[in-house]
């Protein structure tokens, strides 16, 4: 603490400040800083940019090839003078480059959004989040998140409602999911078993990803009825050999289906508050032989590297959700343990801001 006390008092003082900004040895690390603060404090314009570009076109058009301003502003429906701001925000932020001053091309970061369907689909979605945080202190005190739009967003999603924001929601995780199974591919021994199943699966987009990869397995997906219907209709449209057993029912108070070995809860636990979520594990272990294994993958709080992702970005996103939290792997273990599994081990992956991984054994 007295340590912490002291280093603030240093970092707060307008006299070290002007001496780091003049020494050349500290002058590097001042500007990191300073520029690592700036973001902070405008970060809101950067994701609005960001919206702009990939809602206008502007990255479509680019992906294709390079444009002159005449063609942006065609794709884009703007003016010559709002197309050139749009340009210049998105360059400073390397999401397209200007050449020879009058063609425009993908930046680096463009270029790496481009293909990645999923990060598109989050960056749409997140005009929901953005106008749910307009007034942050009131979303904190729990003074309007009944009536959040991510909250609407998710419930008419899950079924209840509108079939464009159940399509809308089912589209958003199918297509986050080709990462997340990547990462779970990538780094647990799926040949080692001989079943699956996946529980909150949705639409299928894990099991279809991991069955493919793992023909040997058994695999089988546990929903809600109405959500395991369209499921069943997705797999019946594609022409697969080998259709998943489907389940239907409340993973909350119907008993999950036994005799598979492996049981996979993809992006579930961080959807419900602790005493529900801690029900749902309870119920899940009910339902496994000795030896079972249990593979909790989410993004979760602390992770090395993606801290930013955990607590501040889902601690914000699933508060205006209305319900779950974020939670750390050693926190998911201890309830893990307290929902009677023998042990747990949390999993290295390459992308910890797609996903984490906790492997329990019942
Ligand atoms: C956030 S989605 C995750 C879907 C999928 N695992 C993925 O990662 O794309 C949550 C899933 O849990 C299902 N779900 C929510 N409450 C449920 C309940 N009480 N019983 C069974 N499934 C439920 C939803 O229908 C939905 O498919």
């Amino acid at each position: 603490m007295r340590f912490l006390g002291w280093r603030n008092c240093v970092l707060a003082s307008r006299g070290f400040q002007r001496f780091a900004a003049r020494n050349p040895v500290l002058r590097p690390i001042a500007r990191r800083r300073a520029a690592a603060l700036f973001d902070l404090v405008a970060g809101f314009t950067y994701s609005q940019t960001l919206f702009a570009v990939v809602e206008s076109g502007l990255l479509e058009r680019l992906e294709a090839g390079p444009a002159l301003l005449g063609q942006i502003e065609t794709v884009t429906k703007l003016d010559a003078a709002a197309a050139q701001r749009l340009l210049r925000a998105a360059a400073a932020l390397d999401l397209v480059e200007e050449v020879e001053g009058r063609w425009w091309v993908l930046g680096r970061h463009g270029a790496a959004l481009c293909g990645n369907d999923g990060a598109i689909a989050m960056i749409r979605h997140h005009r929901l989040l953005y106008a749910d945080l307009v007034d942050p202190l009131a979303l904190l005190a729990d003074e309007c998140r009944d009536s959040t739009r991510l909250a609407r967003f998710w419930k008419y999603g899950a079924g209840e409602g509108a079939d464009e924001v159940a399509a809308e929601y089912s589209q958003l995780m199918a297509i986050s999911q080709q990462a997340v199974a990547d990462e779970a591919l990538a780094v647990f021994p799926f040949s080692d078993c001989g079943s699956l199943l996946d529980v909150g699966g949705g639409n299928g987009t894990f099991l279809r990803r991991i069955g493919k990869a793992h023909p040997q397995l058994r695999v089988a997906l546990f929903d809600l009825p109405d959500v395991v219907a369209l499921a069943q209709t997705a797999f019946a449209r594609e022409d697969t050999s080998k259709l998943p057993t489907f389940h239907a029912g409340n993973f909350f108070d119907d008993s999950i289906p036994r005799g598979y070995d492996l049981i996979s809860l993809v992006r579930i636990l961080h959807d419900h508050d602790d005493v529900p979520a801690l029900r749902l594990l309870e119920n899940i272990h009910r339902s496994m032989t000795s030896g079972a294994r249990l593979m909790i993958v989410e993004p979760m709080a602390k992770a090395r590297g993606a801290e930013a992702m955990g607590d501040a970005y889902f601690g914000l996103y699933l508060w205006a959700m209305g319900s779950g939290r974020p939670r750390s792997a050693s926190e998911i273990q201890a309830m893990l343990g307290a929902a009677g599994f023998r042990s747990s081990q949390a999993v290295q992956t390459h992308q910890p801001i797609v996903t984490s991984i906790i492997i329990a054994t019942a």
